[in-house]
């Protein structure tokens, strides 16, 4: 039975508004409005993606933009009985609007790869891409926390940032490459080897996006446990090759989607935490960095009202780790400088 003291309270925070209540029904502070973009949204990330950003309590706004396609999954998805409004936009000229206001754009724009392919034989076609887009942001919501999804990752945030820079409204804190996808490979694999529960499994993952530039971080992994080096190494090559197992298995029709949007939601999920002022929401993303001497790194991040509050450091490394980050860097610098290069033809 409720309480009627309880009861008033129930009543009182329904008069001001659903945002208003937790889920028990107790008043509390309301939750602010926030409106996501999502970025080639009738994709094959793009679609799970908007779906579960539907499912998100912290989204009242959601705008689904795409070249195409958008109408039908923007109508489809707007059925769904969650809080945020849901809207549309197809075509580039209705990007304006489908950015204004944003206050995390999602980017998942773009070609994926086909087996043989690196994430590298995207560039040409995706740079162009993630340049325009990011142009537009640059105009029509240059505060917004944008979360780079599109590959080549290592040469795509680049281009962003440079891209920013020209436009006068470059903020590296609100400039994140998604490497999360890279982070649930590696507790997955991890907790599979080491036998312990998935749910409370943490690996760091740092360095890049792709092949050996990801560097997940084992002797840090927590629950620890007491893994043979060969199996470290398994562990760390299936992590750096785990996009090309979901390519060849899809045999010509893609890459990670649904991992992916996965991956995406909980990152977004992360950053509107962060923007909304909830304590200690740490996550590896792929920012400007100051942890190396690369420009760009991906490492642990403190995310609060401002974006990235704070890029954490690697921690203490196995040899076999500081080896590989070695080996990374030459390869990530060069994607990175490509993308600079790009930006500034
Ligand atoms: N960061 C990561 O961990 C991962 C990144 N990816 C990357 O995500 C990207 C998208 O992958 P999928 O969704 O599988 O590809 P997809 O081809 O299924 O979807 C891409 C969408 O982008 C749209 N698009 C193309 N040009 C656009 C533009 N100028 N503006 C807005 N939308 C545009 C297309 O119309 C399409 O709907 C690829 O580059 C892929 O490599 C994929 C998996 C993981
Ligand atoms: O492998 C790809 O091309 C897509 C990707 O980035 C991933 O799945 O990690």
């Amino acid at each position: 039975m409720m309480k009627p003291s309880m009861l008033r309270s129930l009543h009182s925070a329904v008069s001001r508004g659903a945002s208003h209540l937790t889920r028990r029904g107790y008043a509390t502070e309301p939750v602010p409005e926030r409106k996501v973009a999502v970025l080639g949204a009738a994709g094959g990330i793009g679609q799970p993606l908007s779906l579960l950003m539907k499912l998100n309590p912290l989204v009242s706004s959601l705008s689904l933009y795409d070249i195409a396609g958008t109408p039908g999954v923007a109508a489809d998805v707007s059925h769904i009985n969650t809080r945020s409004e849901v809207a549309g936009y197809q075509g580039e000229e209705e990007l304006g609007k489908a950015l204004e206001g944003s206050d995390v754009v999602i980017i998942p724009a773009g070609v994926p790869r086909k087996p043989g392919m690196t994430r590298d034989d995207l560039f040409n076609i995706n740079a162009g891409i993630v340049k325009a887009l990011c142009t537009a942001i640059a105009k029509y919501c240059p505060n917004a926390l944008v979360n780079m999804i599109s590959n080549p990752v290592n040469s795509t945030v680049p281009i962003a940032a440079e891209v920013f820079k020209k436009a006068g409204t470059y903020d590296e804190k609100r400039l994140f490459g998604v490497t999360t996808l890279d982070v649930v490979r590696a507790k997955t694999f991890y907790a599979g080897k080491a036998k312990v529960p998935v749910a409370d499994v943490n690996v760091p993952v740092v360095g890049g996006h792709a092949g050996v530039t990801i560097l997940p971080l084992f002797s840090q992994a927590t629950p620890q446990a007491n893994l043979d080096d060969d199996v470290i190494k398994a562990l760390t090559k299936r992590t750096q090759d785990g996009g090309t197992e979901v390519v060849e298995a899809k045999a010509g029709k893609g890459s990670a989607t649904l991992s992916m949007a996965y991956a995406g939601a909980l990152f977004a999920d992360a950053c509107l935490k962060g923007l909304n002022g909830v304590p200690d929401v740490v996550e590896c993303s792929f920012v400007q960095s100051n942890v190396t001497e690369l420009p760009f790194f991906a490492s642990k991040v403190r995310l609060g009202k401002n974006g990235a509050e704070e890029v954490l450091g690697l921690g203490p490394l196995s040899d076999y780790e500081k080896h590989g980050l070695e080996i990374l860097k030459p390869e990530l610098l060069a994607s990175i400088e490509k993308g600079i290069k790009f930006a500034n033809q």
